[in-house]
């Protein structure tokens, strides 16, 4: 008896132009082009195993070992029914495929890191889900092909569908069939990105990004002006940055982006914080950073950026990450030892503040108060695994224990 199933990873994406609001909250279609960068699967991914079978009774996903019920008409449901129409017209073009779409299908998925934390768990998830189901059925899909459908389950998801730097491109069809994600650099362009996630909550948040920008579109009048004048401005630098490698630009234009971004939220009636004073010790700690490098002559050398959350991202190149490292650890004391994936420090981070870096402008805070940091850097896209290894199923489908 034959087995249809495959295993895939998709990686986390972090935006350093952000999207926030839709146009058309059914399909997904966003008020402004985004553009992120894909962080490394070898640190936070997203594995997903799809079996399709004649015997399955129903479509079910166990997320992180659990049911995660798939609602009729909901976003889970309507990327599952929409890969298998992309089946189907596959199965219609080759007549001697076999006719698998018509079945019912089981998906275990795990992600290492917490979910629904604001680290970005859905965008990986859906793009892990659209993967491994298009692996399943050896769809010929391209990635931006794909990226039409994670769009659907969760918008940023679209842009994990690509490594290296990637545009969501807003598109304008009322159908949506041009809000679609774009390579614009592999990471192979600029392999010396890194970003350091500094965790500094992973509970999960007060108020959702699907509901939170939903309100930020009915009230916010700045918004308006974030769509219209800011963002597509931004996105221009942005590519030109990427493509020029020219970290000053692109650390400048990720930190006011977020800043707009939070701006907009605070303008939402009622208003929305994401960031909390912890965060706000981080952008302090940067910004001193960053002015303590350029008054000795040197480049503007972190990036921060905050999602829909506490947490802080901080983007830097390869060469002074240690550096920034030592420095977080000073002033955001964990309480655990750095984990250090990349063996950056062989014995041990000794933290520390660089020279003519201020100490009065930050205190130090409480231990634990960032209680962990990922070290990772920009990654490719998604993987299909070996299924014989990998696979989250079990030999007659069901969950893996
Ligand atoms: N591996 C996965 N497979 C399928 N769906 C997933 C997976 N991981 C997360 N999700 C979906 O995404 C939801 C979490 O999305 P949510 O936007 O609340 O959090 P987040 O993505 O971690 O935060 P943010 O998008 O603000 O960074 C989960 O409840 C689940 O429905
Ligand atoms: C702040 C953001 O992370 C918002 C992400 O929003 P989601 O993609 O999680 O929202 P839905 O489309 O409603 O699922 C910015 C970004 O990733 O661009």
């Amino acid at each position: 008896m034959t087995v249809y199933q495959a295993t895939v990873s998709a990686p986390v994406n972090i935006a350093v132009i952000k999207y926030w609001g839709k146009r058309d909250t059914k399909l997904i279609l966003p008020t402004n082009s985004s553009l992120s960068v894909t962080l490394d699967q070898d640190h936070l991914r997203s594995t997903t195993t799809s079996r399709a079978d004649e015997s399955f009774e129903r479509d079910i996903l166990w997320l992180n070992g659990k049911e995660d019920p798939i609602k009729e008409g909901g976003r889970l449901a309507t990327c599952i029914g929409e890969m298998k129409k992309l089946r189907k017209q596959y199965e219609d073009a080759n007549p001697n495929e076999p006719k698998i779409s018509s079945y019912r299908v089981h998906i275990a998925s795990n992600n290492n890191f917490p979910t629904a934390a604001g680290l970005a768990s859905s965008a990986s998830g859906f793009a892990a889900l659209v993967s491994s189901l298009a692996a399943l059925y050896k769809l010929p899909s391209s990635p931006s092909e794909l990226s039409l459908i994670a769009r659907q389950g969760s918008g940023s998801a679209c842009r994990s569908l690509f490594g290296g730097f990637v545009a969501w491109e807003m598109g304008s069809a009322t159908s949506g069939t041009d809000s679609l994600a774009v390579e614009v650099a592999p990471r192979e362009h600029w392999p010396e990105m890194q970003a350091l996630v500094c965790v500094v909550s992973d509970k999960k948040k007060g108020t959702s990004s699907t509901s939170g920008m939903q309100r930020t579109v009915e009230t916010s009048t700045l918004l308006q002006h974030r769509i219209r004048e800011v963002v597509p401005k931004r996105m221009e630098q942005m590519i030109r940055a990427i493509k020029d490698k020219d970290f000053t630009t692109f650390a400048e234009v990720t930190m006011r982006d977020s800043n707009s971004f939070h701006a907009v939220a605070l303008d939402t009636d009622p208003p929305i914080f994401y960031m909390n004073d912890v965060s706000r010790a981080i952008i302090a700690t940067i910004v001193e950073y960053n002015r303590a490098s350029v008054a000795a002559g040197g480049p503007v050398k972190a990036a921060y950026t905050f999602d829909a959350g506490p947490n802080a991202v901080i983007y830097a190149l390869e060469k002074d990450m240690a550096e920034i490292i030592r420095l977080v650890c000073y002033f955001f004391p964990q309480g655990v030892s750095f984990e250090d994936p990349m063996g950056v420090f062989p014995s041990g981070v000794q933290s520390g503040v660089p020279e003519g870096f201020d100490v009065n402008v930050v205190k130090v805070a409480e231990t634990g108060s960032v209680s962990r940091l990922i070290h990772t850097r920009v990654g490719g896209g998604p993987r299909v695994l070996d299924d014989s290894k990998e696979t989250l199923l079990a030999q007659d489908g069901s969950l893996k224990v």
